[in-house]
């Protein structure tokens, strides 16, 4: 008897874990949020490796796609905020999560270090995956796919019901400030982020005006159909006296195009 306890103890001391890894695709910065409620903001981008979903239209198909997983590094939270840390010059600055899907991977770690040193972080991802560390965050971006992306898998309400819980489940009682960013591309997209408009009244909405000449579908930007896009929307919102919405373009793809790490 005593030997069996024994052993049940000794199984349930745990060995030293090793460190996490985080799949990393790139870190660049200091840049500005060229999109949604921190338009604007300097803030350095940490960009994970690895995607649930598989948008037709994404601009960063070299942080999705398996082929590129070899171009992906795996990092310890340390080395990751050493490598922010080098980008800002050591001073503290908004740090932003982006992919892929940041949220398939471990980042709590990077948060609370991160946290201790003064760095700020906000997350884009699409509310497929959520993760208890959300409510750790400063800002959370949820960017539910409407049909224009052509993103193979439908939106799961619930999940992204989950993300905003998750978010709201503080220990210490501070949350992330969290909106909703739906990228247009047509009409049917309108209807979509109505949709959730429908379902999320008190989240601040954001409208990004769709790329829809991103890297791999064209060989150039086409700045003058974004833009075209873009009035459209807001001709559109105006005629629907929606009011309660903001209308943005990625405002780095106007200013720098396609280029990767601006
Ligand atoms: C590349 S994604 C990475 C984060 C996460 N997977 C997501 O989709 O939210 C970052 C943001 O870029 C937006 N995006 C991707 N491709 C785009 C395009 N062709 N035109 C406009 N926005 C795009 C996404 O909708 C998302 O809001
Ligand atoms: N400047 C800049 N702003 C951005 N906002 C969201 C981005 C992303 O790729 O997630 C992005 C990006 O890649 N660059
Ligand atoms: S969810 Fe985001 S990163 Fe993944 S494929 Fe779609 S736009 Fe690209
Ligand atoms: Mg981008």
């Amino acid at each position: 008897m005593s030997i069996i306890s024994e052993t049940n103890r000794s199984e349930r001391v745990s060995l030293p874990q090793a460190p996490k890894k985080i799949a990393i695709s790139e870190c660049f910065g200091p840049t500005i949020q060229g999109e949604g409620a921190l338009i604007g903001r300097p803030t350095v981008f940490v960009r994970t490796g690895g995607c649930d979903y598989r948008c037709q239209r994404c601009d960063t198909l070299y942080a999705v796609l398996p082929e590129h997983r070899e171009e992906w590094k795996p990092m310890t939270a340390q080395e990751v905020l050493n490598e922010v840390r080098q980008l800002s010059q050591d001073r503290p600055i908004l740090v932003t999560l982006s992919g892929g899907n940041p949220a398939m991977q471990p980042l709590e770690e990077l948060l609370d270090l991160g946290h201790a040193e003064g760095y700020t972080f906000a997350i884009e991802t699409q509310g497929s995956i959520a993760q208890p560390w959300f409510a750790k965050l400063d800002y959370l971006t949820l960017s539910p796919k409407a049909p224009g992306m052509r993103n193979p898998h439908p939106t799961n309400w619930e999940r992204l019901e989950r993300c905003i819980q998750y978010a709201r489940q503080s220990k210490d009682g501070k949350t992330p400030n969290i909106c909703l960013k739906i990228v247009i591309f047509d009409e049917e997209d309108y209807q979509y982020a109505h949709g959730v408009a429908d379902r999320y009244p008190e989240i601040p909405l954001y409208l990004q005006a769709g790329n829809h000449t991103p890297p791999h579908l064209a060989d150039s930007i086409d700045i003058q159909g974004i833009l075209g896009r873009m009035d459209w929307l807001i001709q559109r919102v105006v005629d629907d006296q929606w009011f309660e919405v903001t209308i943005l373009p990625q405002l780095h793809t106007l200013l720098w195009g396609n280029k990767r790490g601006v």
